[in-house]
């Protein structure tokens, strides 16, 4: 694993972005595993600035996202979907059809997303981590071998989210579809974006701690090829 600590998140997002780029460079056709959540948005603004301003193509780019809401149509404003169409595909070249959610209520729907995935290999994975040590929505106690599934979530990740939902612990979802660890931890290198104190916590549980189902990111302990790309509070509780 390893750990680049920035002086804050406008220097985090464009390191970040240097890692992706140099996969995009490397490989016109790569397949990214995409994020959603406050934490990759810095990342997602370097993407479409580089794009409008270089013209860095995502034309034969092909995308998989992490996870989705269960509950709420995907036109809803807080869906990842329209997350992802905001702050991304709306703004660069990427097609249409090259992209992908998960999508669907059961675990059939589940079970689809899942197929498809393994017809691909993803290139490079982005991921968030919540403050439970969540990655994607894989809670605590999920299976290390967990395939894309619907997942409950836990009242941790409920508050976290929100701030999205009018502060309104109501209003969340309390399901969603989520890509799991064994997915995850298929993709060729992975990503993740961290910053402010109150994961700090979880980043130190995921990079020094035990690799344990209660800390499902300390999976990416086991991984070969995993950039971890901080702001100062976030790897504050970092012992090196
Ligand atoms: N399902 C998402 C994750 O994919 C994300 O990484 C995490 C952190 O979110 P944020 O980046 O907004 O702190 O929580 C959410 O629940």
């Amino acid at each position: 694993m390893k750990v680049i600590v920035c002086e804050n998140y406008e220097e985090e997002s464009k390191k970040a972005y240097e890692v992706m780029k140099d996969v995009i460079t490397k490989n016109p056709h790569a397949v990214l595993g995409l994020a959603t959540g406050s934490s990759p948005e810095g990342l997602y603004k370097e993407m479409v600035k580089d794009h409008e301003e270089n013209g860095t193509s995502y034309e034969n780019i092909t995308s998989y996202n992490l996870d989705e809401y269960v509950g709420i149509d995907r036109n809803h404003p807080e869906s990842y979907y329209s997350f992802m169409h905001k702050h991304l595909f709306d703004h660069v070249n990427i097609k249409p059809e090259n992209t992908h959610l998960p999508e669907g209520s059961t675990q059939a729907d589940a079970d689809a997303y899942e197929a498809e995935l393994k017809k691909v290999t993803i290139d490079l994975q982005l991921l968030g981590i919540g403050r439970n040590g969540h990655i994607g929505f894989n809670e605590p106690g999920t299976s290390f071998d967990a395939p894309t599934h619907i997942v409950d979530l836990t009242q941790s990740t409920l508050e976290a989210n929100s701030r999205f939902f009018d502060n309104d612990i109501n209003k969340v979802p309390h399901q969603a579809m989520s890509m799991g660890l064994g997915s995850i931890m298929r993709s060729k290198k992975i990503l993740l974006v961290a910053d402010g104190e109150a994961k700090a916590d979880a980043v130190k549980a995921m990079v020094e701690g035990p690799v344990t189902e209660q800390v499902p990111a300390s999976l990416l302990q086991k991984h070969p090829d995993v950039v971890v790309v901080l702001d100062k509070a976030a790897a504050s509780k970092l012992s090196k």
